[in-house]
């Protein structure tokens, strides 16, 4: 969770260049529908520009009093292209339509599969709610364009162009008249854009910042009120939700504006119309008719280009959202392994590992460790030693900042973070449990594992008993709107996920530490079974895991302070022997009639008992 009034690095936006190279792009797979679309709208809207002529056709024909059978074959005609205009328009709007869709599904499944191959430790800087907002809001603000604005878009241009060809045919001094609106639409549309984009850019970037600030507090609740940060957190929602307000304001404000101007454009030209439309008649120059059409044109022209100005609106959101999608593409992509480098074995070596997340405060100074394959070691140490900072830099969710991470005696950085998942699994206390049956959560670490695999790793790790019991067995809904697991079970699943991947080094941080005693003892025998036949590095946070260890390894702020195995230690008498001293004695004798560390493990974390050694050092149970 952040600290109130935290700034957070937010992703990267695109640039207007970049955006449109980024459409170019998407377009260029789909030129044959492009030209389709446009090619039967532009008939369409050829066809419909018929109707004015028609018209003004139908009123030379009163003037001069030829009767009303004149009027047969005009009307008929009218007839005609209403209906082609109709036909047209309906496919053409279709064919754009579907290329909008297929374009909106490429942007979809581009971006969100970047999002997910985004580096964590850069999401993380920016706060999550930054990518949900862009995976999310983002994209309904582009879908939204692409449904409802695209086809009006097309359709409206295309009918300015179009009008304009034909005042021009029908005499070129209507053009002229028509044209004299245009430097006052020219001038709104760039009052407009000069003003209204920078407030969607910022109004989308205050939305992501909102959200996020949302997911924090409420996501943290209990953190926000165990440490009476409501007020905090409640003044940076009220900030961010202000400016978000603020600018959306603003928004409407220009928008206002822009059609006031758009409104006096329309003033000027219909006057300049009326007023060519007399003085050629006057002159004997056209016919009545011909103006007649030529003001019907004018006039056919205020809705397009009124809706085509005004969806400048949502093509300014839909671009800012745009943007920002591309702008993830910004960001370095996860490295692939060049040429199938794998881990000889599931030896890890650490060497000088440097990590800071923030500047000048280093949470880990130039570490040693080497683990052969096959070893169980435990990592122990002070809440705040580094522990849980080692094992996310070790499982690849952390760029180390000095030093190196290798892996089966290759290089971290040239297996790439996807050769480094298939080598490392770890299993945090934060277990997901995603919705959908519990085979199907299982199957999430190997697709292609079948039933009797899956069982196996479920009873390999002592879950298969209750997963069957479960109503509908191993096909249970579970997850979000299913059965709810308890954290003891999600903890199981994701050792018998753990057990399923099978990679040769597993990391357990705290993947027993909140289950309760009884739950914790299962567990642990759990992670022993699941641990077996690969590399073992456990974050421990109950001193038995440690004991029960190959080597222990004792981190104080960032450094590596003793290693060597549990009776090693304890005779040694060092740091580590004093916290096993410490922890005996709380076991032996509860202070102050304090539970026993069992007991103590069994109740809430924040009763009478907390988690931690006497001196403060996490691993134990005391009485707080
Ligand atoms: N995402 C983060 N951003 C900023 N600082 C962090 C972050 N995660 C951890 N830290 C800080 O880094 C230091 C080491 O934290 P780390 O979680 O690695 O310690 P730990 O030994 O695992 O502690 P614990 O036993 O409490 O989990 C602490 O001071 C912690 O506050």
């Amino acid at each position: 969770m952040s600290t109130p009034g935290a700034d957070r690095a937010l992703l990267p936006t695109a640039s207007g260049a970049e955006s449109l190279a980024a459409l170019r792009t998407m377009l260029r797979g789909h030129r044959r529908l492009t030209a389709t679309a446009v090619t039967v709208l532009v008939a369409g809207t050829g066809v419909g520009l018929l109707t004015a002529p028609l018209l003004g056709h139908i009123v030379d024909l009163v003037v001069e009093r030829r009767g009303s059978r004149a009027l047969t074959v005009p009307l008929v005609l009218l007839i005609v292209v209403a209906l082609v205009r109709g036909a047209a328009a309906a496919v053409g709007s279709t064919l754009v339509a579907r290329l909008g869709e297929t374009v909106l599904a490429a942007v979809r499944e581009q971006f969100i599969e970047r999002a997910l191959r985004l580096p964590l430790e850069r999401v993380e800087a920016a706060g999550s709610g930054d990518l949900v907002s862009r995976v999310t809001s983002d994209v309904s603000v582009i879908a939204k364009s692409v449904r409802q604005a695209l086809p009006e878009f097309t359709r409206s241009a295309l009918t300015i162009v179009l009008t304009l060809v034909g005042l021009a045919v029908l005499d070129w001094r209507f053009l002229m008249a028509a044209l004299l609106a245009m430097p006052v639409q020219v001038l709104s549309v760039r009052w407009y854009l000069r003003r209204a984009a920078p407030v969607y850019a910022e109004h989308r970037v205050a939305t992501g910042a909102l959200q996020h600030q949302l997911l924090d507090s409420v996501g943290g609740v209990r953190t926000v009120r165990a440490f009476r940060l409501n007020r905090a957190h409640t003044a940076l929602l009220e900030q961010r939700s202000a400016s978000a307000r603020d600018l959306a304001l603003g928004g409407i404000h220009i928008v206002t504006g822009f059609f006031s101007r758009l409104n006096l454009a329309e003033y000027i030209g219909l006057a300049a119309m009326l007023g060519a439309g007399f003085l050629l008649v006057d002159n004997g120059s056209v016919s009545i008719g011909t103006a007649t059409a030529a003001a019907l044109y004018f006039h056919s022209l205020f809705n397009p280009v009124n809706a085509t100005l005004f969806l400048i609106d949502d093509a300014q959101s839909a671009g800012a959202s745009f943007a920002r999608l591309v702008g993830l593409s910004k960001l370095p992509a996860e490295q692939t392994a060049p040429g199938g480098l794998a881990p000889a074995d599931g030896s890890v070596k650490v060497s000088a590992l440097s990590y800071a997340y923030a500047a000048g405060v280093p949470v880990l100074r130039k570490v040693d460790l080497e683990v052969r394959g096959g070893e169980r070691v435990a990592l122990v140490g002070a809440s705040g030693a580094g522990k849980t900072t080692l094992a996310k830099v070790i499982a690849g969710v952390h760029e180390p900042h000095g030093g190196t991470v290798s892996l089966g005696g290759v290089d971290a950085a040239e297996l790439g973070a996807a050769g480094v998942r298939r080598a490392v699994t770890l299993i945090s206390q934060e277990v997901h449990v995603f919705a959908g049956p519990l085979a199907e959560d299982l199957r999430l670490a190997r697709p292609e594992a079948t039933d009797e695999e899956v069982r196996a790793a479920l009873s390999r790790v002592g879950a298969l008993e209750w997963a069957q019991a479960l109503t509908d067995g191993l096909d249970t809904v579970v997850g979000e709107g299913g059965h709810r697991l308890t954290v003891a079970q999600a903890q199981h699943l994701a050792l018998a996920r753990l057990v399923l991947a099978d990679p040769p080094i597993a990391i357990l941080d705290e993947a027993t530490a909140d289950a309760g005693s009884a739950g914790a003892r299962v567990l642990e025998e759990a992670a022993l079974r699941a641990l077996e036949g690969r590399t073992g590095l456990v974050v421990a946070h109950r001193l038995p895991q440690a004991a029960t260890a190959d080597r222990v390894v004792v981190l104080d702020e960032g450094r590596i302070v003793e290693t060597g195995s549990h009776d090693e230690l304890v005779a040694a008498g060092g740091r580590y022997a004093a916290l096993w001293a410490a922890w005996s004695d709380s076991r032996r004798e509860p202070v102050d009639g304090a539970p026993a560390p069992e007991r103590c493990a069994a109740m809430p974390a924040d009763a009478q008992c907390t988690r931690g050694f006497p001196d403060g050092t996490g691993g134990g149970f005391v009485r707080s």
